[in-house]
């Protein structure tokens, strides 16, 4: 699997906004949208273009669009916190939406929310979750998403745990990881470590499960 880590200042600077305990729900998620324009940016690199021509005010000439613009999935609640910033930089994608709710005991994925094209063949998916811990989560996701014939996926997070990517790799699907941050580990509660505690409290608050 192809792993990108973005080590450019900017990110690591707002990473780092994210990672400190004292910063706000509004400042992380102002953190948050700036970081993921910049792994949209990154992940977009590859993104075939076409060429067609248009005018500017002085002469002809060729301008370029993307080929074929990608579907956005963000993982709720957390990824929700991404989806503005990756809709304004990528304005031709779509959107489908996938819900997953982590069990505080067994730490598997519960799925609660699922709005997706029924056939993604020749589709590149953009997947907005900002973590990777154990993977199931976007294991799940990502499963979801090759059930409907995606073959080209890739999966954006703030941080990765070394123990998700070995998950991702060894699930055999189709995909490749864009990420800000490959953290130690996993603490006994399966929480990311160093890692920024809980992505979606974090953005917006705590909630009662179900
Ligand atoms: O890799 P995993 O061990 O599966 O953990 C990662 C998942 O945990 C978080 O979501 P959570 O279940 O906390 O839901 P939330 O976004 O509603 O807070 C996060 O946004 C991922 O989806
Ligand atoms: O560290 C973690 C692990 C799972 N989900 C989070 O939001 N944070
Ligand atoms: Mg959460």
């Amino acid at each position: 699997m192809d792993v990108t880590v973005i080590d450019h200042p900017l990110a690591q600077t707002r990473l780092t906004a994210m990672r400190d305990a004292r910063t706000d729900s509004a400042s992380f998620r102002a953190a948050l949208r700036e970081l993921t324009t910049m792994l949209v940016y990154e992940a977009a690199r590859s993104f075939p273009v076409e060429n067609y021509s248009i005018q500017t005010p002085v002469t002809a000439t060729e301008g370029t669009r993307l080929a074929n613009p990608p579907l956005l999935v963000p993982v709720l609640r957390a990824g929700l916190g991404m989806a503005d910033a990756a809709l304004a930089l990528v304005p031709e994608s779509s959107m489908g939406f996938v819900g997953l709710a982590r069990d505080e005991e067994t730490y598997e994925p519960r799925a609660y929310m699922e709005s997706l094209p029924r056939d993604l063949s020749g589709r590149p998916v953009l997947v907005l979750d900002p973590m990777l811990a154990t993977g199931g989560s976007l294991e799940h996701c990502c499963r979801l998403l090759a059930d409907r014939g995606c073959t080209d996926i890739t999966v954006l997070c703030v941080l990765a745990a070394p123990v998700g990517i070995e998950r991702l790799e060894r699930s055999g699907l189709p995909l490749r990881l864009v990420t800000a941050s490959i953290d130690e580990g996993l603490n006994d509660r399966m929480f990311i470590v160093p890692g920024l505690g809980d992505a979606g409290d974090r953005q917006f608050g705590g909630m009662p499960r179900f």
